[in-house]
């Protein structure tokens, strides 16, 4: 048995993508990837939040979150909380037209977030300003929307294309979601 797994996972491991080779069900000029750990369907440790958006720079997520993100006792681990935020953030500026990298992501912990029970996250652009747009998001259960458990403010920096080029080099492809883009 043990040599049986053995030699499936080496088989497994010789067909698996290389570090830096993009899933061909990705699309990196939008965006989108199928193994975020965020998001991601194919991913087995992201939540995962099933998020939309819309062109005015709006982003929310539902979400519930399992043992897998515990962090005290019966609670999502902050780190969790800050991810889903910084998801739906990044979608709202990404949904705008504006590609960006998170440059500072602050977030503010109201109240424990409870495993187990259903998230609602939403996020709305900011302001822009060249290569630079802000945004905030807010985290609520769904059956309570008017308590805040926890909200963010963040900042995306749109890479320059020559930038973007070298940073997206080894992947041999163009991506264009984290671009400057108007
Ligand atoms: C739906 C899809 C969801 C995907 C979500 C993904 C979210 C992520 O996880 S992104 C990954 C995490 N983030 C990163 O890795 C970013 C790492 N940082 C960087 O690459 C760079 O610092 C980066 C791109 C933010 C800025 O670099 P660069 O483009 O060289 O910036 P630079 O030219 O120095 O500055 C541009 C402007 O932004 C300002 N700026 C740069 N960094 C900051 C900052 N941290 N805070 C405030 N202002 C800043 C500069 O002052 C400058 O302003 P101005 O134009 O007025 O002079």
């Amino acid at each position: 048995m043990t040599e049986s797994a053995r030699e499936l996972a080496a088989r497994l491991r010789a067909d698996s993508r290389g570090l830096h080779d993009i899933a061909t069900v990705d699309d990196p000029e939008i965006g989108e990837r199928w193994y975020s750990p965020v998001y991601g369907p194919g991913n087995p440790v992201a939540p995962p939040i099933v998020a939309t958006d819309s062109s005015d720079g709006r982003a929310r997520g539902r979400v519930t979150v399992g043992k897998t993100h515990e962090g005290p006792p019966g609670l999502v681990h902050g780190g969790v909380v800050a991810t889903l935020l910084d998801h739906v953030l990044a979608r709202a500026v990404r949904a705008a037209g504006r590609g960006g990298l998170t440059a500072t992501l602050t977030v503010t912990y109201r109240r424990p977030v409870p495993l187990g029970v259903p998230l609602m996250a939403t996020a709305e652009m900011g302001t822009t300003d060249g290569r630079r747009t802000t945004a905030t998001a807010r985290l609520v259960a769904e059956d309570d929307p008017s308590t805040t458990l926890a909200e963010a403010e963040g900042l995306f920096i749109a890479l320059r294309p020559e930038r973007a080029a070298d940073v997206f080099a080894p992947t041999g492809r163009s991506v264009a979601a984290w671009t400057t883009r108007t």
